[in-house]
């Protein structure tokens, strides 16, 4: 089957003003190549400055490509639509605090992505809405509430609720428990894995704890310098990591590991 993304030697450099006339070229990230499968959880780990921000916003959209390429199912990104690309994939922030406007109430907020990107009546998206406050736990009544008057938890539900809303094939989460505590974390996870059996949504995750990836990846994809040093199935990367980079994060993030 034809993978839901796949991404052939991208990079991305920015440009920095260095003195007064001058500027120097800072390489984020390149020679980038995997694949996602329909349904599968990729989890890219790095340590900080390796540029798995970078990578993750290109690949939303939010920046340029400097080279390379980007296929969603077998279609170059360039050929779609900003409608077709936002119902596509989806991005959830690290911080549900910055991300959620406190102005507008949850309604306000999963009404917007359904209003500028499908043909929906008012009907029909109020459905949509309250099937997919369903799916993330939520019951109707809160579609009134700001999210000042949210839980940290039920801000998250939300935040999932509106990257889930157009039903996209793929969802791009940055660091999105990094916030939570533990017991919280994993009652996010568990959601995330519920929806991913109910709609086969394909996951990107950003994550610094190594414990957390294993239990919720397929695959993992280290990047060290903006290069990926190693990639391969979650048991195997964590069980037998080849690069001292893994091995490196492994022991910081992951109290049991004895290699
Ligand atoms: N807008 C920018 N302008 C210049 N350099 C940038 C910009 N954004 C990122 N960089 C550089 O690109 C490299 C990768 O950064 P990136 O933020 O992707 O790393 P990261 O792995 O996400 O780090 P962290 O875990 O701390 O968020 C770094 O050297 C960073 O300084």
């Amino acid at each position: 089957m034809q993978p839901i993304l796949s991404v052939s030697n991208l990079s991305k450099c920015f440009k920095q003003a260095d003195g007064l006339f001058s500027s120097r070229t800072i390489t984020a990230f390149g020679g980038v190549d995997f694949t996602l499968e329909r349904g599968r959880t990729l989890a890219i780990v790095g340590e900080s400055g390796s540029g798995k921000s970078a990578l993750i916003r290109t690949l939303a959209g939010l920046l340029t490509a400097t080279s390379g390429r980007i296929y969603i199912d077998g279609k170059p990104i360039g050929t779609l639509s900003s409608q077709q690309r936002c119902t596509t994939i989806r991005m959830i922030f690290q911080d549900p605090n910055y991300s959620l406007n406190p102005k507008i109430t949850v309604g306000k907020i999963l009404n917007a992505p359904l209003e500028l990107n499908t043909d929906l009546n008012k009907e029909e998206r109020h459905q949509q809405i309250l099937e997919t406050l369903k799916l993330v736990g939520l019951l109707p009544d809160y579609l009134a509430f700001y999210p000042d008057m949210l839980s940290n938890v039920q801000k998250h539900q939300v935040a999932i609720a509106r990257a889930m809303i157009l039903s996209p094939d793929i969802i791009i989460a940055d660091e999105v428990l990094a916030t939570l505590d533990i017991s919280l974390r994993f009652k996010i996870v568990n959601l995330l894995i519920k929806i991913q059996k109910i709609k086969g949504t394909s996951y990107i995750f950003v994550a610094h704890n190594m414990h957390l990836v294993r239990h919720i990846s397929d695959d993992i994809m280290v990047l060290h310098q903006g290069s990926i040093i190693e990639k391969g199935p979650s048991e195997e990367i964590c069980e037998n990591p080849q690069h001292e980079q893994t091995k490196y994060l492994l022991l910081t993030h992951q109290p049991n590991f004895r290699k």
